[in-house]
């Protein structure tokens, strides 16, 4: 469930009043998302999505995530835009919490995304990347390896509890891959957690991306191994190649890889991994049973990262 914070009608239309959106005809909260409260909202003019951000975002960070939407949505790529308030000001304020409005996006994401919907996903990351090439703001990932250090000492004396012999596993992934971490794969803007439910379809068609309160500079191969993550494995950790091919395939039909990105590959679904299973460890351990947060399950990367270790070439993931 993702509404932390409250919201009455009386406040809401005080804030609506600063926008160019009609009247208030309804208003609810989403169950879905994590990090952020959200309210979708039907006015005079249409619908729109009221998010308030929580503890999580970092609001210093808004200013980059709004502008890359605005960027990303003037060069074609479909994302939410966020509504200008007549006061000039993008960001608000609302029950206490930064708030924002931004456009209602169509569509529904896949809960069994099929190869076909990998290919379509593949050539919207590449076209992502293209896109925010010329993107004048920059922010570091606060989720590279230094991020993924700290999450582990919060986390390593508990972590065996969660499966057994798994600190010490965790442990020999940082030195491997400190060894042989990129670091001069070409880079830019990325989404960093482009998975299923923040990618809406219509039928078959992909509609829109949303949820860039990820987004950062990074390696464009690291984000591309996200998703073989994300989207390529099943339910029983089997890595699906005709998806991973398809990806790759829909990736390279708009960016094609470098050979250097591609021989990172392994290593690079190997550190994305490790990243996602640190996050949802960290969560699984510290936040209380029965709160708001949904936790996400630690293990289903675990699996994953078992998987990556294994790889002798980047055409196991379906590289042509
Ligand atoms: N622009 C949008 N258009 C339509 N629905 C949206 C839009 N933005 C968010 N949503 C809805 O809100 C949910 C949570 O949004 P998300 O940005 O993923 O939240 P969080 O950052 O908290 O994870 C989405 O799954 C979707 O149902
Ligand atoms: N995709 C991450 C969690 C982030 O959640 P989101 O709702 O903000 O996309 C994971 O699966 O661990």
């Amino acid at each position: 469930m993702a509404v932390y914070t409250d919201v009455n009608e009386a406040e809401l239309e005080a804030f609506l009043r600063n926008y160019p959106v009609g009247d208030l005809l309804s208003y609810k909260g989403i169950a879905e998302g994590t990090e952020n409260s959200n309210f979708l909202l039907h006015t005079t003019e249409g619908s729109f999505i009221l998010t308030l951000y929580e503890k999580r975002v970092d609001k210093s960070d808004l200013p980059f995530f709004l502008g890359l939407m605005q960027h990303l949505a003037r060069k074609g790529i479909s994302c939410p835009l966020p509504v200008d308030g007549r006061d000039g000001t993008i960001i608000g304020t609302l029950a206490g919490r930064p708030a924002v409005l931004i456009t209602f996006l169509e569509g529904m994401w896949l809960r069994r995304p099929q190869a076909a919907h990998c290919r379509e996903v593949g050539k919207a990351l590449a076209e992502l990347h293209l896109a925010g090439m010329d993107f004048k703001m920059t922010r570091p990932n606060a989720l590279a390896i230094a991020g993924w250090r700290e999450l582990w000492e919060g986390a390593r004396a508990r972590a065996d509890e969660v499966e057994k012999g798994l600190a010490a596993e965790v442990d020999a992934d940082f030195v491997l891959l400190q060894k042989n971490w990129p670091t001069d794969l070409p880079s830019g803007i990325i989404h960093a957690d482009l998975f299923p439910d923040n990618v809406f379809f219509l039928g078959n068609k992909l509609s829109g991306l949303i949820d860039f309160y990820f987004a950062c500079n990074d390696m464009f191969a690291y984000d591309l191994a996200t998703c073989l993550n994300a989207w390529c494995f099943e339910k029983d950790f089997a890595f699906n190649l005709t998806k991973g091919t398809a990806l790759l395939a829909g990736y390279q039909s708009v960016r094609p890889l470098t050979d250097e990105e591609k021989a990172a590959l392994p290593v690079l679904a190997h550190g994305s991994a490790l990243r996602f299973m640190l996050t949802r460890l960290y969560d699984w351990l510290t936040i209380p049973d029965g709160g708001l947060v949904i936790k996400r399950d630690p293990t289903e990367y675990i699996r994953r990262i078992r998987f990556h270790r294994a790889i002798t070439s980047p055409r196991e993931y379906g590289l042509q």
